[in-house]
């Protein structure tokens, strides 16, 4: 997994037709951080959902080199080899936490931790058995990061992980992305608030000027809203 590298050139990134920013060059290798920082609107969740492939670039490409997709292929895209944790924590209330975290291993596929060791690693032994609505936000943020214990993914792709968690999860939670680094992984962090990753890279966002944003007396198509709502 050293030899994993994560290539982006000439990116730009947006929303609907509309560019937010752009464009971007990086790269990344195994073992090494990427924090993006910046004030609100200025992109950083638009970059990790166009980087996650949920979003589609409006220029540029996004490859990757050294890493094996969960079918034991060589990966073609970053998104077959990246979790990708969102403001939103993607489980289902009803269901236990437990088979939350057993559908999300079923689904990212390959290897990984047990849903009762992921979340002795996050520190909430004891509560697999829960539907996952009864537990507090922070606990919730913490089976959502929990996900990233229970699949093996070279890359983690993370929007706010921090958010909602208590000091002494924050902690832990830098111990495990320490962790996945030393083990050759690399992350990709949005995030306003230190991470306590020491030595990681940084992209400091700009918002783009409201009038580049604004439409340009073109009405927003029904199929774009469609879209929007869809994420709401
Ligand atoms: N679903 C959407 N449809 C249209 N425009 C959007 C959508 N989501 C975000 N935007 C716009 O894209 C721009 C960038 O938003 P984005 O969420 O990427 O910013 P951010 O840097 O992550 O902000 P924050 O720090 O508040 O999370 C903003 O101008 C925002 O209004």
């Amino acid at each position: 997994m050293s030899g994993l590298a994560v290539t982006v050139s000439g990116l730009t990134i947006g929303r609907g037709s509309t560019a937010v920013a752009g464009p971007l060059d990086l790269s990344l290798g195994g073992g090494e951080a990427l924090i993006v920082t910046g004030p609100n609107g200025a992109g950083k969740s638009t970059l990790l959902r166009t980087l996650a492939g949920l979003l589609r670039p409006l220029a540029g490409r996004i490859t990757v080199a050294g890493a094996m997709a969960p079918d034991g292929e060589p990966a073609r895209s970053l998104a077959e080899i990246a979790h990708y944790v969102g403001h939103r924590n993607a489980m289902k209330p009803s269901v236990s936490v437990a088979d939350n975290l057993g559908f999300w291993a079923r689904f990212l596929g390959g290897a990984g931790l047990s849903a009762d060791a992921a979340l002795e690693s996050v520190g909430l032994p004891g509560l697999a058995h829960l539907p996952f609505a009864y537990l507090s936000a922070g606990q919730q943020r913490r089976v959502s990061l929990a996900r990233l214990l229970v699949a093996h993914r070279p890359v983690w792709i993370l929007d706010e992980p921090t958010a909602a968690l208590d000091t002494a999860s924050q902690a832990r939670f830098a111990g495990l992305m320490a962790g996945h680094l030393d083990a050759g992984g690399s992350v990709i962090a949005a995030t306003h608030q230190p991470l306590g990753l020491g030595g990681a890279r940084e992209l400091s966002m700009v918002p783009a000027p409201a009038e580049h944003l604004t439409d340009k007396g073109q009405a927003i198509a029904d199929a774009d809203l469609a879209a929007a709502e869809g994420w709401l």
